[in-house]
C-alpha cells in the first residue's frame, strides 16, 4: 500500500465549475484522501512518492459498462453486416471455435487496449469469464463479470447458468473486492421466459446483479412482437425479471412509456452508440433518457462492431450522433464526461467510483495536454470530449496502483500478448 502525492490539472468531476489548475491530489493506499489546489493536501501527509504531472489532465478513469473483452480476437474479422446475419454467419460459428485459453488472451489483448486509452472499469460479458476474470486479476483492472448465457436448449441453458453461479462463487470480490460477477442472460430473443426467471432467480439467492441486451434493433421488435406479442422491455416485465440491478445494453428501441418502465425500475442503460452506428441498429434516445434522470453509462460493446474499444472515442461518437439527429445543444462535452464515468458508476452500482473525492477509491488517469491538438485550453472538458484519443493518456492508476505510467504498462506483457492474440484469431479463423 503506497501513498500518492499527484500534482496536476485537476478534473474531478464533482461539479461542472469544478476543476482545480494548479491541483493535487493525495492518495492513501486504495483511498483518495484529498483533492484541491496545491497545497491542500491534509498537513502531516507524508507520500511515498510525489507524481509531477503539471500538464496533464487528471479525471477519474473511464468506466466501459458493455463489452465483450475477447472478442478483440474478432477484430476486423466480420465488418458491414446487420446484427443478426453478423452473429449467426460470422460471430457465433468463430466463438464456437475458441477454446478457454483464447478467451484468456483475447481478454487481455482487449485489458492492454483499455489500460492505454483510459479504462479502469468494464462491465463484460462473455464465454468461459472465469478467463477474463484471471487476466483482469493479472491486469489489476477492475470489472463486472458475466457469463453470457444463451438457452438454445434447456440443458445449454442450464449449463451455462450453473457456469454462473460457479463464477459468481470462485470470483466475486476477488482481487480486493475489484471483480464483481453479475448474471448475463444474452438477450430476449435467445433466451425463453422460463430461462430469464429462473437466471433472476438464482441472481437474486446471491444478491448479484442481471447484465443483458435490450431493445437493440428493429428485428429484435419484431421478433418478440411475434412471439409474445409485446416489446422486449414489456415481456421482461412482465416475466419478473425487472427490479434489483439492471444493465440493458444498447436499449435503441423504446416508446415513452417504456423509458418511464426504465425509470420506475432503475435500470441502468449501457449505451454504445459505435456499435449502433457500425451495425445500423440505430440510435438511443439518450436526451430523453437524462431528462427522466435514467443512468446511463456508455460502452464500447465488443471489438467487431466498433471495432475499437476506446472510450474517447465512444464519448466523442456518442455526443456526434445525437447532434446529428438532434440539435447541437445536445449532449455537450460535460454530460458526455459524466456518462463515462459517474454515470457508469451507478449503471455498474459502484457507490465510491466515477469521481475525484475524498473517500473514493483511487481510480484516475492523466491525460497528457501538452500536445497541439490541445492549445488553446479554452475548455478542458470540450478537449476531453471533442479532440482527444485514448493514446494521449498517459498514467492509470486503479485502486491505488499504478498500472500504467509514462505510457508503459506495468502489469501486462504487452507484446507477447499482441503475438499470441495474433496467431489464437489465425487458427481460429482457419477451424472456422
Ligand atoms: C453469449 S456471450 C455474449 C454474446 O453476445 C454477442 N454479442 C456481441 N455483440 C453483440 C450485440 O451487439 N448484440 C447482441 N449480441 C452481441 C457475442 O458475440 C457473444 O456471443
Ligand atoms: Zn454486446
Amino acid at each position: 500500500m503506497s501513498r500518492y502525492l499527484i500534482r496536476a490539472m485537476i478534473l474531478p468531476m464533482t461539479d461542472a465549475q469544478d476543476f482545480y489548475p494548479q491541483g493535487e491530489i493525495a492518495i492513501d493506499g486504495d483511498r483518495i484522501v484529498s483533492v484541491g489546489e496545491r497545497g491542500t493536501a491534509p498537513a502531516g501527509f507524508n507520500p511515498d512518492r510525489v507524481l509531477d504531472l503539471t500538464n496533464h489532465v487528471v479525471m477519474p478513469g473511464l468506466i466501459n459498462t458493455h463489452t465483450h473483452a475477447a472478442m478483440t480476437l474478432l477484430r476486423g474479422y466480420a465488418d458491414d453486416m446487420p446484427l443478426m446475419p453478423w452473429l449467426q454467419e460470422k460471430v457465433w460459428p468463430f466463438e464456437d471455435k475458441m477454446t478457454p485459453e483464447d478467451i484468456y488472451w483475447g481478454s487481455s489483448l482487449a485489458l492492454c487496449e483499455m489500460l492505454r486509452s483510459g479504462t479502469t472499469t468494464m462491465t463484460d460479458m462473455y464465454i468461459s469469464e472465469e478467463e477474463t476474470a484471471r487476466a483482469v486479476l493479472e491486469s489489476g483492472t477492475r470489472a463486472l463479470l458475466s457469463r453470457g448465457m444463451i438457452d438454445h436448449n434447456k440443458e445449454a441453458g442450464n449449463r451455462s447458468l450453473q457456469e454462473n453461479i460457479e463464477l459468481f462463487r470462485k470470483y466475486h470480490n476477488a482481487g480486493d473486492g475489484r471483480i464483481k460477477i453479475m448474471f448475463g442472460p444474452h438477450a430476449p430473443y435467445t433466451c425463453s421466459g422460463e430461462f430469464l426467471l429462473t437466471v433472476k432467480q438464482e441472481a437474486d439467492k446471491l444478491g448479484a446483479g442481471i447484465h443483458i441486451h435490450l431493445a437493440e434493433t428493429e428485428s429484435e421488435i419484431a421478433t418478440i412482437r411475434e412471439r409474445y406479442g409485446t416489446t422486449p422491455l414489456c415481456w421482461l416485465e412482465q416475466q419478473g425479471i425487472l427490479g434489483g440491478q439492471i444493465i440493458a445494453a444498447h436499449c435503441v428501441y423504446l416508446n415513452d412509456a417504456e423509458l418511464d418502465i426504465l425509470k420506475r425500475y432503475n435500470v441502468g442503460v449501457a449505451h454504445n452508440p459505435e456499435s449502433n452506428m457500425k451495425l445500423s441498429s440505430g440510435t438511443a434516445r439518450i436526451p430523453e433518457m437524462l431528462k427522466r434522470g435514467i443512468a446511463v453509462g456508455l460502452g464500447t460493446d465488443g471489438a467487431s462492431s466498433n471495432n475499437d474499444l476506446d472510450m474517447f472515442g465512444e464519448m466523442r461518437s456518442a455526443s456526434f450522433q445525437q447532434k446529428l439527429l438532434g440539435s447541437p445543444e445536445d449532449l455537450k462535452a460535460y454530460e458526455v464526461l459524466k456518462m463515462a464515468t459517474d454515470g457508469g458508476a451507478t449503471v455498474a452500482g459502484l457507490k465510491d467510483l466515477g469521481k475525484l473525492q475524498p473517500g473514493y477509491k483511487a481510480d484516475m488517469i492523466s491525460i497528457d495536454f501538452d500536445q497541439p491538438h490541445f492549445y488553446p485550453r479554452f475548455s478542458i472538458p470540450s478537449h476531453l470530449v471533442y479532440c482527444a484519443r485514448g493514446g494521449d493518456v498517459r498514467t492509470v492508476i486503479v485502486d491505488g496502483k499504478i498500472l500504467m505510467e509514462d505510457g508503459r504498462l506495468l502489469t501486462l506483457d504487452e507484446q507477447k500478448i499482441c503475438r499470441e492474440a495474433e496467431k489464437r484469431a489465425r487458427r481460429i479463423a482457419s477451424e472456422v
